[in-house]
């Protein structure tokens, strides 16, 4: 099998699979981030790759109904609203006064049919074959692909599988979903009206970036979950900051409290609490957790199954208890982010052809896309404390940098936490403008094993918001000089 002799070419196209049995050396099963890059992996490697996807869903979910519409929708709110600009304008600004789900959308329609089109181009380049329908496995090595119209079925067969086939929203038995009024996080994409009032169910990262979204457009937005809080796993104080803006926009929060119910008619909806209470809204939307979609893939068939929420299990190297099927992405759980999904893919293909592959840095990045936005890496103060890790925090504030001010960003911070004796950095926890694309900053530094220091001696440019890592780095520096001059 010929492979690319220079990195980041195109392949030469295989002429047929390595082992002459199979139609293919490589199936996948779903184009999300997981399974497009499985497949661009082997294909880069030289072998013969076919991926099986709905004819309506180039890119999965995270191109359709999740990662790229909700973070699209979220610029067009963030635009339209003109909400980062106030603090520059004043609380009136606004680019649209009266916004429309049209005016929404169309920015969001846009950026997907862009994304199918580089998507598919990237897989036809790489001579992956694109084979539309579902796809369910008929024995270990043979998979059938049953036609968009539901009329034809082919088969093909595969030395290696991957299942790519990703996660759909969990719904309650108990709630009767309508697609009008009571809906999941792909029903709000296709709302008609942006809605007067809204209850969220569930405040995990999907619930609490829409709840953000909504109240930003003017919608009273009531937030319900079972546990204490909200976003547990950001550091207290993020979390609190984040509490304390969208209080600022109307949303209310019924932490403690179970949903064991929703009633909805023509005049809108009622959410009936374990606790007794009632909230009226316009429109319901569940966040509460997500599944593997397994259903279609008959996977009893290949000699696999999945759990009670459709998750099939797979080793460190993802590969299925039948050692030539691999599972990426949400199929396989927890962390479910379209950001370890792609390297999952990728992983999962070189593990498959037997080429040499490192592990993923451990330090990774969280990225939740509230208003204002949140990033973390490394630990929190909770767990360093748990630990009893000596550590100093080291704190910058973006109304104090000047790239704050420009951008109109008063409440925005960064903060750095530092082991006092190595002075290395365990955390970086940030909140405001650009904090996702920020926090690979400290990532990058984290994974180096890099100390406080290098960013008391480095330059960094001026006016940025990057400088926040300066400032944070001399706070937690001067803190720690404090502590070791009294001990002299
Ligand atoms: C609202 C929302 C916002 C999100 N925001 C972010 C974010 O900001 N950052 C982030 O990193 N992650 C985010 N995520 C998570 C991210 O979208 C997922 O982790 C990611 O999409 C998982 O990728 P995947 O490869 O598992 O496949 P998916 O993207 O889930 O796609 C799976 C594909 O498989 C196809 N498929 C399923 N069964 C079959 C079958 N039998 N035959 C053929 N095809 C099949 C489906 O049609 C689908 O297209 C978000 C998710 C949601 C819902
Ligand atoms: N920015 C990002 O990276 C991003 C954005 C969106 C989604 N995602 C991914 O999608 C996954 C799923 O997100 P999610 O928010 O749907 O799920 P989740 O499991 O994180 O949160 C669901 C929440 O719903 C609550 N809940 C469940 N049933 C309830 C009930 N009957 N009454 C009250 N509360 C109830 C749970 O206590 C939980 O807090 C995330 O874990 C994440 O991996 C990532």
């Amino acid at each position: 099998m010929a492979t690319d002799g220079v990195p980041g070419e195109n392949p030469t196209p295989p002429e047929g699979a390595t082992d002459a049995r199979y139609d293919y050396d490589l199936v996948v099963v779903g184009t999300g981030p997981g399974g497009q890059k499985a497949a661009i992996a082997a294909a880069k490697l030289g072998h013969k790759v076919a991926i099986i996807e709905r004819r309506h869903m180039m890119g999965g979910v995270s191109t359709n109904t999740g990662t790229i519409p909700s973070k699209t929708l979220r610029e067009a709110v963030m635009y339209l609203t003109g909400m980062a600009q106030r603090e520059v304008y004043g609380a009136s600004y606004r680019v649209k006064s009266d916004i429309t789900m049209e005016d929404l959308f169309a920015r969001t329609q846009h950026v997907i049919g862009r994304e199918h089109e580089v998507i598919r181009a990237q897989l036809l380049r790489n001579h992956v074959d694109i084979l539309s329908g579902t796809g369910s496995f008929l024995d270990p090595h043979t998979l059938g692909v049953l036609d968009d119209d539901g009329i034809r079925r082919t088969q093909v067969t595969a030395r290696f599988v991957v299942v790519a086939t990703g996660s759909k929203p969990h719904r309650p038995t108990t709630v009767q979903f309508d697609e009008r009024t009571v809906l999941d996080s792909d029903g709000v994409l296709a709302l008609e009206r942006v809605p007067n009032s809204m209850v969220v169910v569930g405040a995990g990262i999907i619930g609490i970036e829409y709840a953000s979204m909504f109240a930003a457009l003017g919608t009273r937005v009531t937030v319900i979950d079972k546990r204490p809080s909200m976003l547990e796993m950001c550091d207290p104080e993020v979390a609190e900051s984040l509490k304390f803006h969208l209080r600022d926009l109307s949303v209310s929060f019924r932490f403690g409290e179970e949903v064991s119910g929703v009633d909805s008619n023509t005049h809108g909806t009622v959410t009936r609490l374990a606790s007794g209470k009632r909230i009226a809204a316009d429109a319901v939307m569940y966040s509460a957790g997500r599944q593997g979609q397994t259903d279609a893939l008959n996977l009893s068939a290949a000699g696999l199954s999945a759990d009670s929420r459709g998750r099939i299990s797979v080793d460190e190297q993802y590969r299925t208890d039948v050692p030539h099927i691999f599972a990426v992405g949400d199929v396989i759980g927890f962390p479910a982010l379209a950001a370890t999904s792609m390297d999952q893919g990728r992983l999962a293909a070189y593990h498959a052809f037997d080429e040499p592959a490192r592990e993923l840095q451990s330090v990774q990045p969280i990225g939740i896309y509230t208003i204002p936005e949140i990033s973390y890496c490394g630990r929190t103060e909770a767990e360093l404390t748990t630990e009893a890790v000596p550590y100093e925090v080291g704190v910058a504030r973006y109304r104090e940098l000047a790239r704050g001010q420009i951008v109109g960003d008063s409440y925005g911070m960064l903060k750095l936490l530092v082991h006092t004796e190595t002075r290395e950095l365990l955390g970086v926890h940030i909140f405001g403008t650009s904090a996702t694309d920020l926090v690979h900053i400290g990532q990058a530094i984290m994974a180096c094993g890099g100390t406080v220091d290098y960013l008391v001696d480095t330059v960094l440019n001026y006016p940025t918001l990057s400088e926040a890592y300066k400032v944070a780095a001399l706070d937690a520096t001067n803190k720690i000089r404090q502590v070791a001059r009294f001990s002299l």
